[in-house]
């Protein structure tokens, strides 16, 4: 847990799920300044990988560099971390971390306007229906801080993000920050 007076949210979910989409609405919305931090763009900015794949399209994280990265910009709090995987993350970062779920062909319909390799929507669609990302979050954090929302529809994110305002303005009149 960050010491600063701003929380740290990790946004994660299946590629897809809605995790930029949110993290941009969340930070718009907000009361107080989040930072919005797409970490693959970071990751392919920064070259903070070791390897691209083209077969998959993806990148093979250098993940001691990327932590470099991102060590000061979450010791100030105030970010939003927007990755398809939370476990990289120190246990100590996050206040908050919430995973995105969306029924699984809704979601092979976004990835497929992607234009993703087949393969590549079928792993993620799969890594979907078996829930990989919210093991993952469940085994890496605190389960009281873990939250699982569900994001199909507009309807959907505007009510996630309508909650998440309203956590982080909690978060600060707990401790005593003006909110
Ligand atoms: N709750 C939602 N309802 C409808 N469409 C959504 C929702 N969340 C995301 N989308 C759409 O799905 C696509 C993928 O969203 P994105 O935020 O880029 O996902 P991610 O960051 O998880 O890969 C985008 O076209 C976005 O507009």
């Amino acid at each position: 847990m960050t010491t600063a007076q701003l929380p740290v949210i990790v946004i994660t979910g299946t590629p897809g799920t809605g995790k930029s989409t949110h993290a941009q609405l969340l930070a718009n919305e907000s009361p107080i300044p989040l930072r919005h931090i797409n970490v693959g763009h970071v990751v392919k900015e920064k070259g903070l990988y070791e390897d691209y794949d083209e077969e998959w399209q993806s990148y093979t994280v250098d993940e001691d560099k990327l932590l470099d990265e991102l060590e000061p910009i979450v010791a100030q709090g105030g970010v939003i971390l927007d990755w398809h995987t939370c476990e990289i993350f120190p246990e100590r970062w996050p206040d908050l971390v919430v995973v995105l779920q969306c029924e699984h062909s809704q979601l092979w319909d976004r990835l497929e306007k992607r234009s993703y390799p087949l393969k590549k929507i079928q792993e993620n669609n799969e890594a979907e229906i078996m829930q990989v990302v919210l093991e993952e979050a469940r085994a890496s954090y605190p389960a009281e801080i873990v939250v699982v929302l569900k994001s199909e529809s507009t309807e959907d994110l505007e009510a996630n993000v309508t909650r998440l305002v309203e956590w982080v303005k909690s978060w600060r009149q707990e401790r005593g920050f003006e909110s």
